[in-house]
């Protein structure tokens, strides 16, 4: 038997940064919510933990967040019990998707289910809280609001189904690299109230990302991609997390496609819709 799991990435609708922390994170209030661009894993029977990934996401394989998650699991739930997970990668890699984070996380709950340990999400927790500030979000999915880290989750009313593109430069940029050219400026926490009282349609889609100008200052062409993208008069256009790939929403899936149409070929883009939980499971 092997079980498939599909993980979704996360776009952040609006990001605020609060400030800087004691333990040199930022505090964050931000707007999570998945997407249709998943990276799949295959689980299935072996004699010890096996890892099958594409080469060139870490620089020593143990490094992979798949990786680090099954090992930690395995450890302290099923030590004596090995297994082969296949990780087959589609969303890009430090884009501001939450691409290894949402790996993370379908290995937490492939295994949970695999193995038959069933622990409560609140277990889980406590191993992606370990691995990264995005991967509790990862294990649910939807839209949220995200505090602290990013760690700290606020169940939001889901979305409508929204149609968009994410449009991904032909450039990585490291999240840490960015907190760290990130300096305060403008407004500190950006108008969110529309996403907590539900009251999001495509006539109304705020959208901010406060480390816009450091992804900018660290990728000056960044601003070139995203007017890119405005030219498509989307309804909405903005960075995701710490970037560099850029998001659009479209007033309906016609206008959407009209877009992508425009585009294919030049640019690498990701047709996308809204979606209200992060994983899909599949056995056979
Ligand atoms: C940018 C976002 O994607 C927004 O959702 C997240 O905040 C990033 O979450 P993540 O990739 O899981 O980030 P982590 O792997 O935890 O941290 C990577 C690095 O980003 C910086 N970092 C991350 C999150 C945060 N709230 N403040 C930070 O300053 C820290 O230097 C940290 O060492
Ligand atoms: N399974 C994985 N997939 C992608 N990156 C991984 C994975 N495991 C570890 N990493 C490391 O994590 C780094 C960040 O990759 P990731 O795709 O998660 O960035 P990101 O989308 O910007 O994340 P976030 O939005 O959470 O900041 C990569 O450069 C890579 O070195």
């Amino acid at each position: 038997m092997t079980l498939r799991i599909s993980s979704a990435a996360k776009i952040n609708l609006v990001l605020s940064v609060l400030g800087k922390r004691r333990d040199d994170y930022h505090e964050l209030r931000t707007i999570l919510q998945s997407v249709s661009l998943y990276d799949t894993l295959e689980f299935a029977r072996a004699e010890r933990l096996e890892i099958d990934a594409p080469a060139g996401i870490t620089e020593q394989p143990e490094q992979n967040l798949v990786y680090r998650a099954a090992e930690i699991f395995l450890q302290k739930y099923a030590p004596a019990q090995g297994v082969k997970i296949t990780l087959t990668k589609k969303i890009p890699l430090a884009a501001g998707l939450a691409g290894g984070s949402a790996d993370c996380a379908g290995a937490l709950l492939g295994l949970n289910k695999f193995l038959a340990v069933n622990l409560p999400l609140a277990e889980l927790d406590k191993i992606a809280n370990q691995l990264g500030s995005d991967i509790a979000y990862c294990l649910r999915g939807g839209a949220y609001l995200a505090l602290g880290r990013g760690e700290m989750l606020r169940k939001i009313p889901e979305l409508p189904r929204l149609y968009g593109l994410i449009l991904k430069p032909p450039f990585a940029l490291s999240t840490a690299e960015v907190y760290r050219a990130y300096r305060p400026a403008g407004v500190k926490i950006f108008a969110d109230d529309a996403y907590i009282e539900g009251k999001i349609s495509p006539e109304n889609l705020p959208t901010h990302n406060a480390l816009w100008p450091a992804a900018g200052a660290l990728q000056p062409e960044l601003p070139a991609y995203r007017q890119i993208l405005k030219a498509t008069n989307p309804i909405a256009c903005s960075m995701s997390g710490s970037g560099a790939a850029l998001f659009a929403f479209y007033n309906d899936k016609i206008t959407r496609d009209k877009a992508a149409v425009s585009l294919y070929g030049r640019y690498e883009i990701y047709p996308i819709e809204t979606i209200n939980s992060a994983q899909t499971i599949s056995e056979n």
